[in-house]
C-alpha cells in the first residue's frame, strides 16, 4: 500500500491472519498459479517457523463468467466442471507440498453471506440496483485507488459502459449479476442471479478472519481491479482499515509474456511433474524473490534441478559420514571453520528471510554451508559428529521453511510403521473378501494389543493409536 518496505507488526502478538485469493476453477493449475501459491506457502511456513500461529484462508471461485463460458464450450455442467478442477487443484497443491489452507471457503456455499454483505452496502448508500444487477458506486468511496494508485478521472476516461450494462458510471463494478437464461442462479432481493467476482473475497475473508486482519495477497494482476475493489467494498461496509499488509507475487513469464490460460503459453503442474520432482519445481520458484518476475525456461528448471541435487548429495554425504564419526574429544581448526560458516550462514538466512521473505538471497548461505561441508569432509579424515550435526540442523531449517529435502528429514521410523499398518489393513480386507474372518479378526485383535485400533467405516478401514 505504501509502495515501500514496512516493519511487520501483526495486529495480535503471536497470531497472523492471512487471506490469499484462490483460483477460479475452470482449468488445470499451471506453473504461474503454482508460483504464487508456493510463494505464500513459504511465507506462511516461515512465519510458523518464527513461532507465530497462522490462520490461513483461501477461497475457491467456483462460480464465475469464465467457468460458465468454459462449461458452455465443453457442454459440461458448470458445477461439475468447477468441482472437477477444484479437486485437481487440491491434488496439485498436495503434490507440490503446499500446506493446505486452514479454511477453503467456496463462493457457492456463501451466497447468503454475500447477499447480506451487498445488502449492507446498499443500506449505507454505496450500492445501487439496476436493470442487470447491483453495482458498487465507486465515486462514493473516497479512498478509491489507494492500493493501485489509479486515478478515478483517468479510469473514467479509460472504460466505457457496455451495451446492456445498467451501471450509472463507467468505473462502477458489479456486486450482483442477474442471471441470463440458462445460467446458474440463486434467489436474492434483486432477483435471481449470482455474485460479482470481487465481493466474494470481501465477504469470506471478513467472515473467517474478522473485519481487520494482517495479510492479504495474490498475483500482481490482482492489484487492480480486484484488490482495489475488495478494499472499497470492505472498508465502505465496515468503516475500518481492513488489511494491514498486501503481498503481490510477480508473474511467471514465457518469452516476455505472462504465463496464462488465455494466451495458451502455459505448462501445467501435471505435465511438469512428469518430468521433474515437486522439490525441483519448488526450488526453481524459490530461486527468485516472490515479487520479481520469473522466466520459465527448460534450462532454468534444469539448473534448479542440478543445484538441488548438489544439496541432496551434501546431505547424503553428512549422513554417510555420521556413521563413522569420532566422539568429539577435541575440535581442530577445521571444525571451528565449518562451525563458523554454519553460524554465519544461519544469520544470513534469517536476515534474508526477515527482509521481505527474500528466498533468492537465502539461497546463498545454503550453498555456502554445502560447499563448506563438502570441503570439510574431503579434508578431514575423522569428521566430528557435533559439527556435522550443526550442518544437519541448518538443512533441517531449510527443509521446514522451503518445503524441500523431505526424504532426509521425515521421521523414517514412523513412516515405515505407518506403511506396515496400511499393508496389514489391505491384507485384512483381502482376507475378509475371501471370507477368512478368523484370520482377519486375528490381525485386528493383535494390532489392538500393539495399540493400533482399526475401525471399519463406509469409506474404508481407518486406524488410530490407542493407549494399551
Ligand atoms: N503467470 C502467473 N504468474 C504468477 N501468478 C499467476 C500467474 N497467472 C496467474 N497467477 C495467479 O494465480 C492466482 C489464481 O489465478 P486465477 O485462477 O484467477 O487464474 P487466472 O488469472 O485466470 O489465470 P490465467 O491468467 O492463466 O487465465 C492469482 O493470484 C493470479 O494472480
Ligand atoms: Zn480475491
Amino acid at each position: 500500500m505504501t509502495k515501500q518496505k514496512e516493519e511487520f507488526k501483526p495486529l495480535r502478538d503471536d497470531e497472523i491472519r492471512m487471506y490469499v485469493c484462490g483460483p477460479t476453477v475452470y482449468d488445470y493449475t499451471h506453473l504461474g498459479h503454482a508460483r504464487t501459491y508456493i510463494a505464500f506457502d513459504v511465507i506462511r511456513r516461515y512465519l510458523e517457523h518464527k513461532g507465530y500461529t497462522v490462520l490461513m484462508v483461501m477461497n475457491f471461485t467456483d462460480i464465475d463468467d469464465k467457468i460458465i463460458r468454459r462449461a458452455n464450450e465443453t457442454g459440461e455442467d458448470p458445477k461439475e466442471l468447477a468441482e472437477k478442477f477444484l479437486k485437481y487443484f487440491l491434488e496439485d497443491m498436495k503434490a507440490l507440498k503446499v500446506k493446505p489452507a486452514d479454511i477453503y471457503p467456496r463462493v457457492t456455499e456463501h451466497i447468503q453471506d454475500i447477499i447480506e454483505f451487498v445488502r449492507k452496502l446498499e443500506e449505507k448508500g454505496y450500492a445501487y440496483g439496476s436493470s442487470d444487477g447491483v453495482y458498487f458506486e465507486v465515486r462514493k468511496y473516497e479512498k478509491y485507488g489507494k492500493l493501485s494508485k489509479v486515478n478515478l478521472e483517468d479510469l473514467r476516461k479509460g472504460v466505457r459502459v457496455e451495451p446492456g450494462e445498467g451501471k450509472k458510471n463507467p468505473e462502477d463494478f458489479a456486486l450482483w449479476k442477474k442471471a441470463k437464461p440458462g445460467e446458474p442462479k440463486w434467489e436474492s432481493p434483486w432477483g435471481e442471479g449470482r455474485p460479482g467476482w470481487h465481493i466474494e473475497c470481501s465477504t469470506m475473508s471478513t467472515k473467517y478472519l474478522g473485519e481487520s486482519f494482517d495479510i492479504h495477497g495474490g498475483g500482481n494482476d490482482l492489484i487492480f481491479p480486484h484488490h482495489e475493489n475488495e478494499i472499497a467494498q470492505t472498508e465502505a461496509c465496515t468503516g475500518k482499515e481492513w488489511v494491514k499488509y498486501w503481498f503481490h507475487t510477480g508473474f511467471v513469464m514465457v518469452s516476455g509474456e505472462k504465463m496464462s490460460k488465455s494466451l495458451g503459453n502455459f505448462v501445467t503442474i501435471r505435465e511438469l511433474l512428469q518430468r521433474y520432482s515437486p522439490e525441483v519445481i519448488r526450488f526453481f520458484v524459490l530461486q527468485k524473490h516472490y515479487r520479481s518476475p520469473l522466466d520459465y525456461t527448460e534450462e532454468g528448471i534444469q539448473h534448479a534441478k542440478n543445484n538441488l541435487e548438489r544439496l541432496y548429495n551434501t546431505i547424503e554425504n553428512i549422513r554417510i559420514a555420521m556413521e563413522k564419526v569420532e566422539v568429539p574429544f577435541k575440535w581442530e581448526k577445521e571444525e571451528f571453520e565449518l562451525y563458523e560458516t554454519i553460524r554465519d550462514a544461519k544469520k544470513k538466512l534469517y536476515e534474508a528471510m526477515d527482509d521481505d521473505f527474500n528466498t533468492a538471497e537465502a539461497m546463498k548461505p545454503i550453498f555456502e554451508v554445502a560447499n563448506a561441508v563438502n570441503a570439510y569432509l574431503t579434508k578431514v579424515e575423522k569428521p566430528k559428529e557435533s559439527v556435522l550435526r550443526k550442518a544437519l540442523e541448518f538443512f533441517r531449517i531449510i527443509s521446514e521453511v522451503f518445503g524441500i529435502f523431505e526424504e532426509y528429514f521425515k521421521e523414517a521410523k514412523e513412516t515405515k510403521e505407518e506403511e506396515l499398518i496400511e499393508l496389514l489393513i489391505e491384507v485384512r480386507s483381502a482376507l475378509r473378501k475371501q471370507k477368512n474372518f478368523e484370520l482377519a479378526d486375528k490381525i485386528r485383535a493383535q494390532l489392538r494389543e500393539l495399540g493400533i485400533q482399526l475401525e471399519d467405516t463406509p469409506q474404508g478401514t481407518i486406524w488410530k493409536r490407542i493407549n494399551v
